[in-house]
């Protein structure tokens, strides 16, 4: 499903008026029915307060004041606006109502009275947010959220950004958002995901082929888009079938990231994977693997790889290895700096490149490198690691605020300006790829910030990369399998408890529930 900014939906709103036609009073009244519909089945015997502002969302709250008011419902309209600054569509559902005999009044402040026992409709802001809430409106936001009483929001609860998600100023905060046609990024990225509720995205008729299409270039990554992409398993197949993945992995004192990269993968469908460990602790992992099968490389003695260890893994991947994951606790150092630039440049096969990998990159190898790759990459920074990627080690702390703050351009940027896919990890993670388009996930929870959360990721995808799927939609299913293996096992354990090795545990019940 396309994801729309601000922006874009006023681009389809004025496309669906001016060249097909269809009035902006019609799709108010769809809207705003669409928002009564939501309202009677989730509060059916409530008193409605409707708090509007002087825009086309206030006129789409009038409208479905009206509605409610002739279903039966006791409501009240608030239009926070100057009488003669109504929108031209919103000055019509203001007469309209009017003549309904529907309360409306015109106020700049609110009381616990005009809310008490209440349902509040918030349609002061929508898209056309365009500026800092300021003055009377902020006590008049706070004093909804602290009061308690339900909020449904029309289209995004009014002060959250459409674009970023920011709070600018004050927002309310929604129980149940209802949007029309398409979402808006907003309600993903946080805080706005928070404080728009349980969404709903009604369709008010606008032209299928302005919300499907591909100009829009953020998408999200839901079951639908996860259940396209299960990658085949064939009654007459081996294992040499499903790929065969090299996971570089594991440093003296870490050598649990590596185990659980190489597991999530097997638990991901692989058919083979083998673990390239530093050869001074290849005895260790002897005794700890099961199905893995392990190459030792050679190491500097203190238990990182060396230089040295290029020529083993290129030689090894030659003809049988389908994908790599590199990265996950192997530890920084000169030389694994140029382990990674020669991996880079040199890898026939599709590369995932993580924690260390990219640490690696960061430290000492201009990130320019990345164009020169001779496979697909994927990397999978999470924010800390974004802003190494991206930042003198003095601008680090700057960077990190940017990359909070701004995830969706900061990942589409990266990976256009290096051609690498980017995943990154967070609240929601974002794919990107080097063509411009970005995708938000929707799975995954607090209990999934977790030592190793990140490890078990870089094996699912590189698992689907060795299965076949392309860069692109190995990291969508990845990173939705991973949310929704964490989903399953917060369920289960509850997120307090909840540990990297859960995830992986957790990964067959999220086949299953995907495949239905
Ligand atoms: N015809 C259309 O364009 C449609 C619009 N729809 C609704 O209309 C909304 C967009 O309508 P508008 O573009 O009129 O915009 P809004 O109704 O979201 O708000 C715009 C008004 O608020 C003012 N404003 C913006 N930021 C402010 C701030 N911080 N403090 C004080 N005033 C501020 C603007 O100057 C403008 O007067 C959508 O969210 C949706 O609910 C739907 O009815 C579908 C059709
Ligand atoms: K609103």
């Amino acid at each position: 499903m396309k994801v729309a900014t601000g922006q874009e939906m006023r681009e389809i709103d004025r496309i669906t008026i001016e060249d097909y036609g269809i009035p902006g009073l019609v799709l108010m009244e769809r809207a705003g029915l669409a928002v009564a519909l939501k309202v009677k089945e989730f509060y059916p015997d409530k008193k409605i307060v409707i708090l509007c502002g002087g825009g086309n969302n206030g006129g789409d709250g009038i409208v479905a004041a009206r509605n409610l008011h002739n279903w039966g419902f006791k409501v009240n309209v608030l239009i926070f606006a100057k009488k003669n600054a109504l929108s031209a569509d919103c000055n019509t559902q203001y007469q309209i109502a009017k003549k309904f005999g529907i309360p409306i009044e015109f106020r700049d402040s609110i009381n616990e009275r005009d809310i008490h026992g209440a349902v509040v409709i918030d349609a002061i802001f929508g898209t056309g947010l365009s500026r800092y809430v300021k003055g009377n409106l902020i006590e008049v936001f706070a004093f909804i959220n602290a009061s308690g009483v339900p909020v449904v929001a029309v289209d995004i609860p009014s002060g959250v950004s459409s674009d970023t998600g920011e709070i600018l100023g004050e927002a309310i905060m929604a129980d149940i958002t209802v949007t029309f046609g398409l979402p808006k990024v907003g309600h993903f990225l946080h805080p706005g995901a928070e404080y728009s509720g349980k969404l709903f995205v009604e369709d008010i008729g606008f032209p299928a082929e302005l919300i499907c299409s591909e100009v829009l270039k953020v998408n999200l990554i839901n079951s639908q888009t996860a259940s396209s992409l299960i990658p085949a398993r064939y009654i007459n197949s081996h294992k040499g079938d499903y790929g065969h993945v090299l996971v570089i992995a594991g440093s003296k004192g870490k050598t649990g990231a590596a185990l659980m990269t190489a597991k999530a993968c097997l638990r991901s469908g692989s058919g083979l994977v083998t673990l390239a460990v530093p050869e001074s602790l290849a005895n260790v992992f002897q005794d700890r693997v099961t199905e893995e099968m392990t190459l030792p490389l050679p190491d500097d003695g203190r238990g990182v790889i060396s230089l040295k260890a290029v020529d083993v893994i290129l030689k090894f991947i030659a003809g049988k290895i389908d994908a790599i994951a590199v990265g996950p606790g192997i530890g920084v150092s000169s030389d694994m700096e140029r382990v990674m630039t020669e991996l880079i440049q040199k890898s026939t096969v599709p590369l995932v490149i993580d924690a260390d990998g990219i640490n690696s990159i960061a430290e000492g190898v201009p990130r320019k490198i990345l164009t020169k790759a001779k496979s697909p990459v994927i990397l999978t920074p999470h924010t800390g690691e974004m802003a190494r990627l991206l930042s003198a080690s003095s601008t680090k702390g700057q960077w990190s605020m940017e990359v909070r703050k701004n995830r969706i351009d900061i990942a589409r940027a990266f990976s256009k300006e290096t051609g690498a896919y980017l995943v990154l990890k967070g609240t929601p993670t974002i794919v990107a790829n080097p063509e411009g388009s970005v995708f938000i996930n929707t799975t995954g929870n607090p209990g999934m910030a977790t030592a190793g959360s990140g490890d078990v990721l870089t094996g699912i995808i590189a698992s689907l990369l060795g299965q076949g799927l392309n860069p692109q939609n190995a990291s969508l299913f990845g990173v939705y399998m991973h949310g929704l293996a964490g989903d399953i096992a917060a369920e289960s354990i509850g997120e307090h408890s909840l540990i990297a090795s859960d995830i992986i545990g957790f990964l067959p019940d999220a086949f299953l529930k995907l495949q239905g």
